[in-house]
């Protein structure tokens, strides 16, 4: 148990600099500036932030087995799984649905593509035609089988999040079926979770030094210049994003009692990795260890996060109507109502299986445009140079849209400590990963 008012005074203690997102932000300004500057030394600089993310990636499968099996194991009710599942899918789809149609309008409305008159022809469509293939099977058939791994350790080594959460499920609904005689293994699995949530700790350590390699890498690649280019069209989808967070994700936090900007505090030392990486998986690790410290119940962060890492991406469904919109107007390709909302409805369904990993936006996009034949696909090479600048954002966006999501369900549930959520919000507890209590079953 967190003492709130202890843990605030030893925060208070602590040298500015040692604070994670000061480290962490000073790192990425860091990385900026060396890839302006040197450009060739920035980019050799990726293997940085390439191997932090590699680190992370390392301990998400048993952070998230050991987060679900534990959390399950330990409900009384398997009825209140199957509702926690359920409202998680019906705010799921609400949202990213809602993500969907604000993209789309704004596109309609600022027309950030128009008077480009580009030829699709004249693109050099060999990198867009990679990320093509890159592209998941789209038939929903075909996801849903992926979600079932061949063999248990196959889910493990490939570190599918959904593979992974689907057999974690399983084993949680069995451990807690097996009673008493499942007990020392449940006990196990919740003293496993100290050494790695320890394990997590440390690798933040390496933080910053990842952000600033990931940094220092897009600029050096791609340029501050790169994004001059398509200006207009960063902008707007920036600004939809925050407005996006702000208001509407705002107005679900204020509905539901809580400050969205006290959230965004809340974790934006794992908000400042995101941007410094790129990857919101980057930060899974951290959102979960936080979500569960602020007094939402494992169970439920167990399973809300990591469904909403593949189900909940409002930044990567903003991204996707809005940028379809962007490469139709760019080229001149007029669009009917039908088309839209045909391009809406397949990417409802192309959009379930992005992923928290830099670019998955654009191949989810690409999967989008090549089952709606109205929009040129060849048209994505206009956005390929500045992808980078807007996974930034889709990240930054899916990010916070998944903390929201945890606390909704959560409280609608009734399975958020009010007092511990009180002490997350008012900035009493302490922003570095801390080993979760150990929970008694329900
Ligand atoms: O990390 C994410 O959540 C999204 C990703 O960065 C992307 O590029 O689509």
């Amino acid at each position: 148990m967190i003492a709130p008012i202890a843990a605030a005074e030893a925060r208070a203690k602590v040298p500015f600099y040692r604070h994670l997102y000061v480290q962490v932000l000073t790192a990425i300004a860091a990385g900026i500036l060396l890839g302006h500057y040197y450009p060739q030394l920035g980019t050799s600089l990726q293997p940085l932030g390439d191997a932090f993310i590699k680190l992370v990636r390392m301990v998400i499968a048993p952070v998230i087995f050991l987060t679900v099996t534990t959390g399950i194991a330990g409900m009384s009710d398997l009825k209140k799984f199957g509702r926690v599942v359920g409202k998680s899918f019906i705010y799921f789809l609400t949202f990213s649905t809602l993500a969907l149609i604000v993209g789309l309008i704004v596109a309609n409305v600022v027309q950030p593509g128009a008077g480009m008159h580009i030829n699709p022809a004249t693109l050099d469509t060999k990198a867009v035609n990679n990320y093509a293939a890159q592209a998941h099977d789209a038939s929903v058939v075909g996801f849903l089988m992926n979600i079932i791994p061949d063999t248990i350790v196959g889910a493990f080594a490939k570190g599918d999040i959904l593979q992974v959460l689907f057999f974690s499920v399983v084993f949680g609904i069995a451990l807690g079926a097996a009673g008493e005689r499942g007990r020392p293994v449940t006990d196990f699995l919740q003293a496993l979770t100290t050494p790695i949530f320890r394990m997590v700790a440390l690798l933040m350590k390496f933080a910053p030094i990842g952000a600033f390699g990931a940094m220092a890498f897009t600029i050096g690649k791609y340029g501050i210049g790169t994004i001059a280019n398509l200006a207009f069209l960063i902008g707007t989808f920036y600004a939809t994003s925050l407005l996006f967070v702000l208001v509407v994700l705002g107005a679900v936090a204020r509905y539901n009692g809580f400050s969205i900007l006290a959230l965004i505090r809340y974790i934006k030392e794992e908000l400042l990795l995101v941007l410094g990486t790129s990857s919101s998986e980057a930060a899974l690790p951290g959102l979960m260890n936080k979500m569960e410290r602020a007094g939402c119940k494992r169970s439920v962060v167990g399973l809300v996060i990591p469904t909403g890492y593949s189900f909940n991406l409002d930044g990567t469904n903003i991204y996707m109507t809005l940028a379809a919109l962007f490469i139709a107007q760019a080229t001149d390709t007029p669009l009917s109502l039908g088309d839209q909302v045909l391009l809406l409805l397949v990417a409802m369904l192309s959009s379930k299986g992005a992923a928290g990993i830099t670019g998955a936006g654009f191949i989810t996009l690409a999967a989008t445009l090549a089952v709606v034949p109205s929009v040129p696909i060849a048209g994505m090479a206009l956005i390929l140079g500045i992808d980078r600048f807007m996974s930034e954002c889709r990240a930054l966006t899916n990010f916070v849209g998944n903390a929201v999501a945890t606390v909704v369900v959560a409280r609608w549930e009734n399975e958020l400590d009010q007092t511990k959520f009180a002490a997350a919000m008012a900035g009493q507890l302490s922003e570095e990963i801390e080993v979760p209590a150990l929970q008694a079953a329900e």
